[in-house]
């Protein structure tokens, strides 16, 4: 049994890398119910993990945590983020893997990074979030001894779409089931990518808040 609230030994990063296009705004600092949704995500996941960063190419900065940029310059996509994390993971001393969460989905489980340990991965095996039958490339465990690998795939700008990539490697799923609400179940996962997904993320902050 996983303990629900359980700390890991795994480090986080967080990534909050990308253009925030559809939002109009950056989505770290975006308010969901007054709060930056940056601070939504640190909620879920500091109780998790050992250590924290957050990878941002938008000159955020943070008091408590350190903020790293992309060491690709174009925005690349995700992978950029996923490569400056397994990097951070490999200043943590022991660290095998890192867990990067996006900072657009603040309903994360409460035990993610132990549900997904619970898949007992070897040191090259990634392991990625799934609900609703829908794997979430960007949610996941990551080798850290993929960091080379990683950087390496993204010197050719043709290697940068993170589904092509993952078909190199050996992925394991985990699955995680709706969240319920007093108006019925959430997908933990819900991504806030517009100011409609912002409205009815109120919308279901105040249901699990009832
Ligand atoms: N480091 C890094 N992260 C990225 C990049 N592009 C997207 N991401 C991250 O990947 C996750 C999913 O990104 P999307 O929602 O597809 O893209 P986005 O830039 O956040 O939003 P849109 O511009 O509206 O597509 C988010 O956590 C983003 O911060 C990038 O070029 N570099």
């Amino acid at each position: 049994m996983v303990d629900p609230r359980c700390r890991t030994h795994v480090p986080g990063v967080i990534l909050a890398g990308g253009l925030s296009r559809r939002m109009g705004q950056s989505k770290a600092a975006t308010l969901l119910a007054g709060k930056p949704m940056l601070d939504h995500i640190l909620a879920r996941l500091l109780p998790q993990v050992s250590a924290l960063a957050i990878n941002s190419n938008a000159g955020l900065t943070h008091r408590d945590f350190p903020t790293i940029a992309d060491a690709v310059e174009d925005h690349p996509g995700p992978l950029a983020g996923i490569a400056r994390a397994t990097q951070f993971a490999r200043t943590v001393p022991d660290a095998r893997h890192v867990l990067t969460v996006p900072v657009d989905t603040p309903f994360l489980p409460h035990n993610l990074a132990a549900a997904l340990l619970g898949a007992q991965p070897g040191n090259d095996a990634v392991v990625l979030a799934c609900s609703n039958g829908r794997m979430h490339p960007v949610i996941g465990l990551w080798p850290v001894m993929l960091a080379e690998q990683i950087t390496h795939w993204l010197q050719n700008p043709q290697n940068r779409k993170l589904m092509v990539f993952l078909q190199t490697l050996n992925v394991v799923s985990v699955d995680f089931a709706d969240v319920e609400t007093a108006i019925g179940p959430v997908d933990p996962f819900f991504n806030v990518n517009t100011p409609d997904d912002l409205a009815q993320a109120e919308h279901y902050l105040k249901a699990l808040q009832s």
